[in-house]
């Protein structure tokens, strides 16, 4: 960065000048009390006129008769039909009630943040007000020409004084050197030390183009960016960063180049919104929640690495340099601020003004996206305030521009609540030192150490932006004068260090997969155009070509259908990914499972699944190797080159994510819940059927066990017909049955007496014509298989011998039941198997004998 514009109030050599930076305490009469300032209260509009912290609000001026504090005069807004809605947008959040000051209202705002529809508070070239910008951005700054990127910019600033200086500045050669006079050194030869920039004077113009301007554009081109103003207490850290109303500081010409940039640049849209925070003794306060919120819930910091987030933490949304204005002012209302030895209003806390800036391609209304919002009513609130989307195909890019004013480091003090501070002041300190340290160590010597970045609440929240991910410059305030030796040569050493940390900003953006496909569809075109030119020329070519050149020349051409067929398989999966975006309420494809398909079907789609996700995983690992094979540059490679080398990589990182993505999101999940549902639907079945099978089991092992019972009753029955049948015939031999009397002549009272072997006679020829009907009925129907367990042999098949002995059983058995009374279980088919029992035959024969 050239200094050449700030050569006008910059000097070789630091001469004194007619300033006494250091008021007295009686100038402005705070009491005790007043100096620890309560939050929210506005000390420098009741002090002394001439102050250079807590600007004053326009209203507050207009009472006072005085112009407007901190961001300069900023003219009245005309009223504009410019815009495309006629109406200018406003910033939503700014409080505005009637002409009271913001700060004498500490509890205005109180609006929702969050429910604010983004699309109605974008700003563009058309709605920034001519007022809100500053004429000074150059094109090269446009073009994102910011100068060194991969170092951090360190800058002294030395603060005027009346008194003698100890130090010898060189401020115009290359590098900028500072050098303490050698009869302060302690050490033969007193040490020269290097920066980027070294400036003095009471001019904050020369030192914001010197410092800051490039970061602030860079921020507006989608890079992180933090600038901050390091050094001991009262050397000038906060007139830097906010100024007075002749000398504006970096933050308020920050904004107005802001609105500059964006009024210069026509074709994109923007979304701000500002936080203003501070850390006081080790705990983060919101400076624009109200006080009551603030002090109830301090502001946590979340998330690890580079992934941190700050909650609850009040973003306000602005849309001109009047709203950054009003948010700033109520922001330095709620700072902490006292009068010290050293400084009448000193920084107690560390305080951080954040913008986070969203953009946007405008669109062009042609492809049924323009600007502005487009369902109205009632919006839903956004966690962590609004959002800007990515639409029609435009892309958001997203870069935070963080202005921190550090606490001082400073010696014991004698008051008693000043002492408590200033340790936790000097612990953070000390510990940002240390990561610096760290960092800068594991820089040069190629580590990777632990950084403690823990250690404090200052040094995890800029944990992002020190390892590398922002752009970073840091303005370190000196105090020049011979009693301050000690302090200036340590913060010269802190700054020192800090040059040595390597950072690699990265833009950060939302692709819009719309976008990303339009662009593969092209490249796609534009590769199959160069295939058919080349295969149209090649019969004519490789007569021409050598075997070694026409070789390359097959190579080219099937790495030409290669890329041709990737960037089709990225198109597919990108719409695959946008579509499941698109619906998340509908299930991922396992809902489509259909488990009447058989096992063999599921498996083949299974395999069919397996096969897709071994063609990403290979598609993936080409990508891979691709971007590993790609040319190194030399180091001493021109930056536009390593711009398109960064860019080309980025790309295909976001290719890579989206494959990832599409493989994760249509085929790793959704395989794994197939798998899933189908090992659980056959697992159901599988205990269905365990649990059929043991109630089989028991049923068997009853049926055994009623089988053998009743194999012992036929045994028994047996026994006794065989003794019954010996029985019958000894009486038969013994001609028991012929010894009867002479038959008396029939008569009422003496009915005719059986001849003998009559009624025996009659009751076999009874039962022999019985079991010819039964012979004549036809055959009984087997036993439905579910009747039985053990007939293995399915339906139909011949009974089974145990079957052949149950009938047999059941039919004697049936003998027994009659003979107890007990009517048989199955009693048709018992009733006709006793019939055919040769048991029951014998039995039957002798049914009439008397006993
Ligand atoms: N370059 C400068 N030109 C003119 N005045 C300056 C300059 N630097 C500092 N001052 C004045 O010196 C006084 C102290 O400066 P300032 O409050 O900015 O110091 P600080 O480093 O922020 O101190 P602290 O750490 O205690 O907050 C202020 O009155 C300020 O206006």
């Amino acid at each position: 960065m050239s200094s050449s514009s700030s050569s006008a109030t910059t000097s070789k050599l630091v001469r004194p000048v007619p300033f006494t930076p250091k008021r007295p305490a009686s100038a402005t009469h705070l009491s005790d009390d007043s100096t620890r300032l309560p939050r929210s209260t506005t000390p420098s509009v009741l002090g002394s006129a001439k102050k250079y912290k807590a600007a004053l609000s326009t209203e507050s001026r207009t009472r006072l008769g005085k112009p407007a504090l901190g961001l300069g005069s900023v003219p009245p807004t005309p009223s504009r039909s410019k815009s495309r809605d006629g109406a200018r947008p406003k910033t939503p959040s700014s409080p505005r009630k009637g002409t009271e000051s913001p700060l004498l209202m500490p509890h205005v705002s109180e609006m929702d943040v969050s429910r604010i529809d983004p699309e109605e508070a974008l700003v563009d070239a058309e709605t920034v007000e001519p007022g809100d910008i500053s004429m000074e951005i150059d094109e090269s700054m446009l073009n994102g020409d910011y100068g060194k990127e991969d170092k951090v910019l360190v800058s002294i600033r030395i603060r005027p004084t009346d008194n003698a200086t100890a130090w010898d500045v060189a401020s115009h050669t290359h590098p900028r050197t500072l050098k303490l006079q050698q009869q302060y050194s302690k050490s033969a030869a007193a040490q020269d030390f290097h920066f980027d920039e070294i400036l003095t004077g009471s001019e904050n113009k020369p030192v914001y183009n010197a410092v800051a301007r490039s970061h602030v554009c860079a921020a507006m081109d989608g890079y992180n960016a933090v600038i901050f103003a390091y050094g001991q207490t009262a050397s000038g850290k906060t007139f830097t960063l906010s100024g007075d109303e002749d000398q504006p500081g970096i933050i308020p010409r920050a904004m107005k180049d802001v609105f500059a940039y964006i009024r210069r640049t026509t074709n994109r849209e923007y979304l701000l919104r500002c936080s203003y925070l501070e850390i006081y003794n080790e705990a983060i306060h919101d400076l624009l929640a109200p006080p009551s919120s603030s002090v109830s819930q301090p502001v946590q910091i979340q998330g690890t690495g580079p992934n941190i987030i700050l909650t609850p933490l009040r973003e306000e949304v602005v849309t001109s340099l009047k709203g950054v204005r009003e948010v700033l002012q109520r922001g330095e209302g709620n700072r902490r601020t006292a009068t010290t030895d050293w400084n009448e209003r000193s920084s107690r806390s560390h305080s951080v003004f954040r913008l986070v800036i969203e953009s946007r391609e405008r669109g062009s209304g042609e492809d049924g996206t323009p600007s502005g919002r487009t369902t109205p009513g009632f919006r839903p609130p956004t966690p962590g305030g609004p959002r800007l989307q990515a639409r029609g195909g435009r892309s958001v890019q997203t870069s935070v521009l963080s202005l921190i004013d550090l606490a001082g480091s400073e010696k014991a003090t004698s008051d008693k609540e000043r002492t408590r501070e200033g340790k936790y002041i000097n612990t953070s300190l000390l510990t940002l030192g240390s990561v610096i340290s760290t960092l800068a160590e594991n820089t040069a010597k190629g580590k990777s150490d632990h950084v403690p970045f823990r250690n404090s609440k200052l040094t995890r929240m800029l944990q992002p932006s020190l390892s590398g991910n922002a752009r970073i410059s840091v303005i370190c305030t000196i105090n020049p004068e011979t009693s301050a030796i000690a302090e200036s040569t340590s913060t010269l050493l802190f700054a020192q260090r800090i040059k040595k940390v390597q950072l690699h900003a990265q833009k950060k953006e939302v692709v819009d997969t719309d976008a990303l496909l339009e662009r593969y569809r092209k490249e796609i075109e534009d590769l199959k155009k160069r295939l058919s030119e080349r295969e149209a020329d090649a019969p004519v070519r490789s007569r021409r070509l050598s075997a070694r050149e026409q070789l390359d020349e097959s190579r080219a051409m099937h790495d030409l259908n290669s890329r041709i067929k990737q960037l089709t398989k990225l198109i597919l999966t990108s719409q695959t990914v946008d579509e499941n975006k698109g619906d998340e309420s509908r299930p991922a494809s396992p809902a489509k499972v259909d488990f009447d398909m058989s096992p063999y079907q599921l498996q083949q789609e299974l395999l069919a699944a397996r096969r897709e996700m071994e063609v990403q995983s290979t598609q993936i690992l080409s990508l891979e190797a691709a971007l590993l094979a790609r040319p190194q540059l030399p180091p001493d490679a021109p930056d536009s080159e390593k711009d398109k080398l960064l860019a080309e990589q980025a790309k295909t990182i976001r290719e890579l994510e989206i494959v990832v993505k599409g493989y994760e999101e249509n085929l790793g999940e959704p395989l794994r819940a197939v798998r899933e549902d189908v090992e659980k639907e056959w697992a159901d079945r599988f205990e269905k059927e365990v649990r059929a099978r043991q109630e089989k089991e028991v049923w068997a092992d009853e049926l055994v066990k009623q089988l053998e019972k009743e194999r012992k009753t036929r045994m028994k029955l047996e026994e006794e017909r065989q003794a019954l049948a010996a029985f019958v015939k000894k009486f038969d031999q013994l001609g028991l049955g012929g010894l009867v009397a002479p038959p008396l002549p029939p008569t009422k009272f003496n009915p005719p007496m059986p001849t003998p072997g009559g009624a025996a006679a009659v009751f076999a020829q009874r039962q022999l014509s019985r079991i010819s009907m039964l012979k004549s009925e036809p055959p009984l129907a087997p036993l439905a298989e579910t009747e039985s367990p053990i007939r293995l042999g399915g339906i139909g098949a011949e009974p089974s011998l145990m079957e052949e002995q149950w009938e047999d059983i059941i039919a004697d058995v049936s003998i027994e039941m009659e003979k107890t009374g007990m009517s048989p279980t199955k009693s048709g088919f018992v009733s006709r198997k006793l019939s055919q029992s040769p048991v029951r035959e014998v039995l039957s024969q002798k049914e009439n004998v008397p006993v």
